[in-house]
């Protein structure tokens, strides 16, 4: 890692190992540290960009609330602590929730994941329900296609606003202070992950991918960014007068 990168890190299966449920990750200790440590240390560079709602990374991650790209890229937050971005989309049909909830009743160990810009379907615990989760959202999807679209994730399916992608964050942050002028740096582990380091690539950087640059995953990505931060305060040390 250089002092002249500009960090985008995706959260679950990157940061985080992965839980049975969304809400049993955990953030493990000294995690929120050393990424504040590094925040300050790239001069405010850092953020993360995650499928995650941005009141979920905010939980997660207090009192850190680092800039970042949330719901897949639909809401924004800027290293000043402004958000928006979410504009460019149309809100979800107000019925979906209710609709999926009925029938993701009658799968026990399906979980809906209520987020404000998209829904999630997870069947972890029953593997055998996955045909089930995507038909469900594709027949939400029937008539909405040129608005909304089905995402495959880790052991279930999403649904976001079309055009939110983690591209449009990076995209959008690069053209702000402090990242403006750096070379982006993606890091991920999921194939909405892909479009974020095709960005970072397409900006002069690269794209890290767990599995295959962190082989170990998410506990060397972890170590990767404690070592880094030991390396670059050390360097911030010597140049102070
Ligand atoms: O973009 P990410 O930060 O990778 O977020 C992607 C989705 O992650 C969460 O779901 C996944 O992680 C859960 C906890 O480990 C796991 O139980 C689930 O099976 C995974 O799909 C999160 O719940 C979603 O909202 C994110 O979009």
């Amino acid at each position: 890692m250089e002092a002249g990168w500009a960090l985008f890190l995706d959260l679950d299966g990157t940061l985080l190992d992965i839980a049975p449920t969304p809400d049993a990750v955990r953030v493990p200790p000294g995690l929120i540290e050393s990424l504040s440590g590094l925040e300050a240390c790239l001069d405010g560079a850092l953020a993360i960009v995650t499928g995650r709602a941005r009141a979920t990374v905010d939980g997660l991650l207090a009192p850190l609330t680092p800039a970042g790209g949330f719901g897949h890229g639909a809401e924004l937050r800027d290293a000043a602590g402004r958000t928006g971005g979410t504009d460019a989309f149309p809100a979800l049909p107000a019925d979906w929730g209710v609709r999926l909830e009925r029938e993701a009743a009658a799968w026990p160990g399906v979980i809906l994941e209520r987020k404000p810009h998209g829904l999630a379907l997870h069947y972890r615990a029953v593997p055998e329900r996955a045909a089930d989760a995507r038909a469900a959202l594709e027949s939400l999807l029937a008539g909405h296609a040129e608005h909304f679209a089905l995402l495959p994730a880790h052991m279930a399916f999403e649904i976001r606003p079309r055009g939110a992608t983690k591209a449009r964050a990076v995209e959008a942050l690069m053209r702000s202070a402090p990242f403006h002028g750096r070379r982006p740096v993606f890091v991920g582990d999921d194939v909405t992950d892909e479009d974020g380091m095709a960005a970072a690539r397409r900006l002069g950087g690269l794209g890290l991918y767990v599995g295959r640059d962190f082989r170990c995953g998410p506990a060397e990505v972890r170590a990767w960014i404690a070592r880094a931060l030991a390396r670059l305060s050390q360097g911030n040390a010597h140049a102070q007068p």
